[in-house]
């Protein structure tokens, strides 16, 4: 047992801010929340290890729930390229973007795509993640979609951080399928998808629906055998083009549509009346130079809640802080630094279909985040520098500074 006092706890369990308590206690037992209030209410706890907060803040650990982890290569080269006024289109045709990670992912063996993948999850805890969503989509056939999701697998077993599976598969199209997009979602609804899903190597099941993507139909089919399997759904959706997906996600009640620049009013409407979490990616919108912002005023209006995540990935956000997102998604979309640390905790544990993550809340997990900090604002307000204390995983207190978690 431990008895975390002398805090201010940001709870997270009230409605729109922080659920701040002041002077806080904070009980876990067996990897649980035991306690959680003020300190003149807590029980007493004789054989309890206590921690000394030295009052700084204790928020839920927190939750990255759009990442692309596990990939190799890089492209690097094409970002310079870019920079040197070459198209993206010249960079396409010369087997650039995802099709030279998804060249560089099959060359790797899994031993390669799990080192490289341990590093970016360790950057990822050292900031405070203690959840972390993983998908594929640089396989694009069995063997190496399997290979991506099984090293996804691994890190939960060789880090304490918890991991959720996404099959991404519907990234995109594959050299051998070239041209043929419904020959290879043909082989994904009857074959990749089931198969995978048997092996127990899927949590969820996503797709990238654009222009450059996947179509409506070829999504909605995807979507079908996905519920035939009983798995939840999730969307890369309305992010350069509007091909109405995130109202095809909220038609399956999806746990999230992600990116969502485009978004319409109709589509806000349905994904508040279906639970769909707005996942917001403010990496790639900075890093693509984007300029249309997603229409936080609507999801605001029809209250959806909104996620915010690295979506981290070589191509379109090769950013691995999740604090920083906190600080993009304040100045470049304007949510409230309440709303972005609800982001990237109770939020974020929604578009996971995670109940008991995300707020610090008796019977919750004990995935719990000491800052050195007073007002929850600064993790918002700052970048750069690295506040967190003590990061715990089910109940298991890591130091940072003194008692790092390493898999090697
Ligand atoms: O360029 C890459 O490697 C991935 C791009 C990334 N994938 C997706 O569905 N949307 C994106 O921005
Ligand atoms: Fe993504």
């Amino acid at each position: 047992m431990q008895r975390i006092e002398n805090i201010t706890a940001a709870t997270m369990s009230d409605d729109a801010g922080y659920g701040l308590i002041q002077d806080a206690v904070v009980i876990i037992n067996d990897g649980k929340v035991e306690f959680v209030g003020p300190a003149y209410d807590a029980p007493a706890t004789p054989t309890a290890d206590v921690v000394d907060g030295n009052g700084g803040l204790l928020t839920p650990g927190l939750i990255d729930c759009h990442t692309h982890l596990v990939w190799a290569g890089s492209r690097a080269n094409e970002f310079a390229q870019r920079l040197h006024g070459i198209s993206y289109q010249e960079i396409a045709e010369q087997g650039g973007g995802i099709k030279s990670t998804v060249k560089a992912t099959r060359e790797a063996s899994e031993e390669e795509l799990l080192a490289l993948a341990l590093e970016r999850a360790e950057t990822l805890m050292s900031q405070g993640v203690t959840t972390l969503e993983v998908k594929s989509g640089y396989g694009l056939d069995l063997e190496n979609e399997r290979k991506q999701l099984k090293v996804a697998r691994q890190l939960s077993e060789k880090l304490p951080v918890q991991v959720k599976t996404t099959l991404l598969a519907a990234h995109a199209v594959p050299p051998e399928y070239k041209d043929n997009a419904d020959g290879y979602v043909d082989d994904i609804v009857s074959s990749i998808l089931p198969t995978l899903a048997q092996e127990g190597l899927v949590d969820a099941v996503d797709a990238f629906c654009e222009s450059i993507g996947f179509n409506i139909e070829q999504t909605r089919r995807v979507f079908e055998k996905a519920k035939a399997l009983g798995l939840p759904v999730k969307l890369h959706a309305e992010q350069i083009t509007n091909q109405q997906g995130a109202k095809l996600a909220a038609e399956y009640q999806a746990l999230s549509a992600d990116h969502l620049e485009q978004l319409d009013e109709d589509s806000v409407k349905a994904m508040a009346e279906n639970g769909t979490v707005a996942v917001l990616l403010p990496g790639a919108f900075y890093f693509l130079r984007d300029t249309q912002k997603p229409p936080i005023e609507l999801l605001r209006k029809y209250k959806v809640p909104m996620a915010v995540a690295t979506d981290a990935n070589p191509g379109s956000s090769p950013i691995h802080n999740l604090p920083l997102m906190l600080q993009m998604a304040a100045t470049f979309f304007h949510l409230t630094p309440e709303e972005c640390l609800r982001g990237v905790t109770v939020n974020a544990a929604k578009a996971l279909g995670e109940n008991s993550r995300g707020v610090i809340a008796e019977g919750n997990y004990a995935d719990l985040a000491l800052w050195k900090c007073q007002d929850a604002a600064e993790l918002t307000y700052q970048t750069g520098v690295n506040p967190l204390q003590t990061l715990w995983f089910s109940g298991v207190a890591h130091d940072r500074v003194s008692k790092p978690w390493s898999a090697r």
